[in-house]
């Protein structure tokens, strides 16, 4: 099998003219200033074998399990074919007409009632032509459970199909595409940005309370959005586990505080986090700044985790290239990832920081936080550093990979299973004189629609620290619910 990497793809498949900008009409009727229209690599021979070995090549990274395998109709049916006859898979055929005539079947192939039957798409939108192909094979008996795309549109077509039990696996994603059309000088910085601006105002998934799902109308992103409560994002299908347990426990502990324990003793950090531990949500380290680390003071650390219920995150901003960032977390002194559940990382070296982290972390059932934006004064933490900063998080397509969330002073994805984490926050807005710059908890959780207040000195240097972390869960849990019933929720 070839090895295909994802940005030589983009380019191959810009070059051969399957992705247009201008503008365009989709299935839905929408307007869209970019169009994929991957019908034209039948006419490619190369190019359709290397799709369909990253097609295959996904299927066997996620460790898929099905009994056959069932292309949509008519784009993605080539290239099914080429990874059922290559990999000898048996495969189905879903007719968009029933014969009128013979059989009259809908699925053409040999299945049991019950086989779970695997769908390939070419392009997702809104996930709707996944649905139905999904519908006719039920029909006849099949389940249905996962799906690959070549190219998520990422306007809602994963949720969606979530909220319908069907996992959806994409190799591209819209924001990926751009980046590496716009690295490589073959589009221009204001038609990327009007590509993403579109992108991000046109979600067509906006789930109700009762599970079914509803078609979103055209309106800004924030608008776009019912705001779901902690406990029911814990629940979401494709929210990591990690995330889930945090968004339980903040509606348990009717906390969005994260300590930052700031401090430079272990004792005084331990102790801190057995007086403190009750009201938190999360305990924050900056473990380099200890003068007296010891193997046992992360394990002591743990038990206080385990003890109060919340979670370690160990704010050491990774930065480098994925095969050191492996070692700083894995190794040296501290060993991160054995205590801290979660880490986090800038996006300045580019998308492999996340993957050499994600090496060491993801089979210990860590998170990462990508930092996306900063709370010092001038940070260059902005625009469109930001926007390339989330779309790493969804580089598998998903945001249930490693990345749970990320530092940021405002919501900045519309995905309710990343969390949203903010420091920088006082009880009074202000600064401190080296640059950092604080707002209130009112301000980060019910004007900006973060998730969580992280707060270092308000509490640490307040006379009675017990009282200080109180003030901020309630100021921060009202804040909270404020926004929840302005949603209607
Ligand atoms: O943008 C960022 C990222 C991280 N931090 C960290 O949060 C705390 C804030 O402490 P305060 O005492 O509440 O100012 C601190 O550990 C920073 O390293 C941040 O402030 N801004």
């Amino acid at each position: 099998m070839e090895n295909v990497s994802i940005d030589s793809l983009i380019l191959k498949l810009h070059d051969v003219n399957a992705v247009k900008f201008g503008e365009y009409k989709l299935k839905s009727g929408m307007l869209t200033p970019i169009y994929i229209d991957l019908r034209v690599l039948v006419s490619y021979p190369a190019l359709m074998n290397q799709v369909s070995s990253l097609i295959y090549q996904r299927v066997q990274e996620e460790g898929l399990q099905f009994d056959s395998v069932c292309g949509v109709p008519y784009t993605a049916l080539p290239l099914a074919t080429i990874i059922c006859s290559r990999h000898e898979l048996p495969m189905l055929i879903r007719r968009k007409e029933a014969k009128d005539y013979g059989t009259k079947r809908l699925v053409e192939g040999s299945f049991q009632d019950g086989d779970i039957c695997l769908i390939i798409e070419d392009t997702v939108t809104t996930g709707s032509s996944i649905l139905e192909t999904a519908e006719v094979l039920n029909k006849e008996g099949l389940k249905v459970t996962d799906a690959i795309v070549l190219m998520d549109r990422e306007q809602g077509g994963v949720d969606m199909l979530a909220s319908q039990g069907i996992k959806l696996h994409p190799i591209i994603s819209m924001f990926k595409l751009l980046n590496v059309l716009l690295a490589a000088e073959r589009i221009d910085a204001q038609t990327a940005q009007n590509v993403r601006k579109f992108i991000q105002d046109n979600n067509t998934f906006r789930p109700k309370e009762n599970g079914n799902m509803v078609p979103a109308t055209k309106k800004p992103c924030m608008e776009q959005n019912i705001e779901l409560s902690y406990a029911d994002r814990a629940k979401l299908p494709n929210v990591h586990p990690l995330a889930s347990k945090l968004l339980k426990t903040m509606e348990e502990k009717q906390s969005n505080v994260c300590v930052s324990a700031d401090v430079t003793s272990s004792e005084e950090l331990l102790q801190l986090a057995d007086s403190l531990g009750p009201s938190i949500c999360m305990l924050k380290t900056h473990v380099d700044i200890l003068k007296d680390y010891t193997v046992a003071f992360s394990q002591r650390l743990q038990a206080l985790a385990e003890k109060h219920n919340f979670l370690i995150f160990e704010d050491r901003k990774f930065a480098d290239i994925g095969n050191t960032v492996k070692h700083q977390y894995e190794g040296g002194l501290y060993q991160i990832s054995s205590w801290s559940h979660i880490v986090n990382a800038h996006g300045v070296p580019g998308p492999g920081v996340v993957k050499g982290l994600s090496a060491v972390g993801k089979p210990l059932g860590r998170g990462c936080l990508l930092i996306a934006q900063m709370s010092s004064q001038g940070s260059l933490a902005t625009g469109e550093y930001t926007k390339a900063v989330v779309s790493y998080s969804n580089h598998s397509g998903l945001p249930s990979d490693f990345v749970i969330g990320f530092i940021c002073g405002s919501k900045i994805t519309k995905r309710p299973e990343f969390i949203h984490m903010t420091p920088g926050v006082q009880m009074q807005a202000g600064g401190d004189g080296l640059g950092q710059q604080y707002s209130t908890p009112e301000e980060v959780l019910y004007n900006k629609g973060s998730d969580v207040i992280i707060v270092g000195r308000g509490i640490l240097e307040a006379p009675d620290r017990l009282k200080a972390v109180e003030s901020y869960r309630k100021s921060g849990w009202e804040a909270y619910t404020k926004r929840l019933g302005q949603s209607g929720q």
